[in-house]
């Protein structure tokens, strides 16, 4: 028997991996009344897509292509909308600098002429890069990397904000190495001769964890809901996953609970493990769907993100209808909190206040005086893990704890090597090629 923790997008891939290997006998556990984890769409009754977590994948690299390559095999490749590298939500990305809008680079004049607003053209923090000497330091923050060797102005303006846009984080704390592995798909060369940039679902992402469902149902898998974890035990190579009221004894567990929710379940086994795991932070993100009567932008971009040296309460905006629009309506997406949450809203914020807040930003900011028709507010507790500096050895320690103990337990998801749809799509991939090597030097060891 195979056990997968979480119902996210994380475990739902890892359950339709394992079956698509031939294993039987799978059980998905999830602790809330739905599946899909942080990717969730809400339809307004009048047809508008209000996206609550991620809202574009990216189709490049490994990961990327891997991705693709899983539509392609839920037959969803009808339902992908692209956006190309032509669009001008692909084009234009911006940043609030001191009050106004400005355009991240995107092409070779805008490095080779001073943009606004960095104070000089970006090639020559190029040439900055050349003469600085080089660091052997292992893991340095992200800001302190690009600082270093591109200038402060770009740390500021241009890395910060990117961090703040990927992982709701502070540049100063993020760590930088990364490691990949490979695959293909025929949607994946379609994406590459159409330039794809991101790409989307026809009636959102949460399309996806819904088509993962069926299909491992369909294939025999067991989905309990409303049945959360409470300790996972390890006796004679095999994982014991205990509920409220029942225990499932299992070859290997795959875990895609977020790092600091699997720390507690395992503590009175592996407390030295369980506290590496509890260190791995995460942020909360209040988000805000809006939707407005008109068209109300007066420019086409995907959005624009705010660097922290702002100070102001709100992380950035998306410009959903410019990416996909429908009707002559607007339709945003302020995201506010992040590493700063509890600072800026208190513990427990009312809704109100998230909505006000974001209706006010988009008012001085976007000019857009009207009462929206329509909107969202959704807090989204410790959604996104931080990858602080250390996190590498961290997991490099982690996994080579449960390597020395032979613990039958793999660990995918967000907090551990990457937070995009993609990488933890990936993840589980990867788990499972890896238990079914395992299992089949074990096969080869016994004959
Ligand atoms: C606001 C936001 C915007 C994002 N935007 C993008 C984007 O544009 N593009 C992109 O690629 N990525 C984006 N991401 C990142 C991406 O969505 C997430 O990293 C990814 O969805 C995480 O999936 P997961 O399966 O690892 O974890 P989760 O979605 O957190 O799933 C874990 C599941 O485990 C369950 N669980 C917890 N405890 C227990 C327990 N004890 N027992 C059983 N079940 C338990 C939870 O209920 C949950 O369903 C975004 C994320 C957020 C929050
Ligand atoms: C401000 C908060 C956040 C915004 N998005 C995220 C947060 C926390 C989360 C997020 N966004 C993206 C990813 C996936 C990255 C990947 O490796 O694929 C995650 C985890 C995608 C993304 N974010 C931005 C862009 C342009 C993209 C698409 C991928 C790409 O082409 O690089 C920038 C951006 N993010 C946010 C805003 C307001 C914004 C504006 C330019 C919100």
């Amino acid at each position: 028997m195979h056990v997968v923790l979480g119902g996210g997008i994380g475990g739902l891939s890892a359950a339709y991996y394992l079956l698509n290997s031939g294993l039987k006998n799978v059980t998905l556990i999830e602790a809330s009344s739905r599946l899909g984890g942080w990717i969730k769409t809400t339809k307004t009754s009048k047809g508008y897509i209000f996206e609550h977590g991620p809202r574009t994948v990216r189709p490049r690299g490994l990961a990327g292509e891997n991705t693709l390559q899983l539509i392609e095999e839920l037959g969803l490749d009808n339902k992908v909308l692209p956006i190309n590298f032509e669009h001008p939500a692909a084009k234009n990305r911006l940043i609030y600098v001191n009050k106004s809008l400005y355009a991240l680079p995107s092409n070779i004049t805008s490095f080779l002429t001073p943009q606004p607003p960095f104070s000089k053209p970006l090639i020559s923090a190029l040439f900055h890069d050349l003469k600085v000497p080089k660091k052997t330091a292992k893991d340095e923050s992200m800001y302190d990397f690009v600082e270093r060797r591109l200038g402060k102005e770009i740390a500021e303006y241009a890395v910060s904000p990117l961090v703040c846009g990927v992982c709701a984080g502070d540049a100063k704390e993020i760590s930088k190495s990364r490691n990949p592995i490979k695959v293909k798909s025929e949607l994946s060369k379609r994406s590459k001769k159409e330039k794809w940039n991101v790409w989307s679902l026809d009636g959102g992402l949460e399309l996806l964890p819904e088509t993962l469902k069926c299909n491992i149902e369909e294939k025999g898998a067991d989905v309990l809901l409303n049945s959360p974890c409470k300790e996972i035990l390890f006796k004679s190579g095999k994982a014991v996953v205990k509920l409220q009221d029942d225990s499932f004894v299992s070859d290997n567990v795959i875990c895609s609970l977020p790092a600091a929710q699997l720390a507690p379940l395992i503590s009175k086994q592996h407390p030295l493990l369980s506290e590496d795991l509890a260190a791995i932070p995460s942020v909360t993100v209040g988000v805000v769907n809006l939707q407005y009567k008109g068209r109300l932008l007066n420019q086409d971009a995907f959005g624009f993100l705010v660097p922290t040296s702002q100070k102001l309460p709100i992380l950035g905006v998306i410009f959903d209808s410019c990416c996909f629009p429908k009707d002559d309506n607007t339709v945003l997406t302020v995201m506010m909190g992040g590493r700063w949450f509890e600072q800026l809203f208190g513990r427990n914020p009312s809704p109100d206040k998230l909505l006000s807040t974001a209706v006010q930003h988009v008012r001085t900011i976007l000019h857009i005086a009207s009462v929206p028709e329509n909107h969202c507010v959704s807090i989204l507790k410790d959604c996104i893990p931080q990858y602080v500096i250390g996190h590498h050895e961290r997991i490099e320690r982690i996994k080579a704890y449960i390597k020395r103990h032979n613990l039958p337990l793999s660990l995918i998801g967000a907090s551990y090597d990457g937070i995009s749809v993609n990488d933890v799509i990936f993840s589980a991939r990867t788990a499972v090629n890896d238990i079914i090597q395992k299992s089949n030097l074990n096969d080869s060891v016994k004959k």
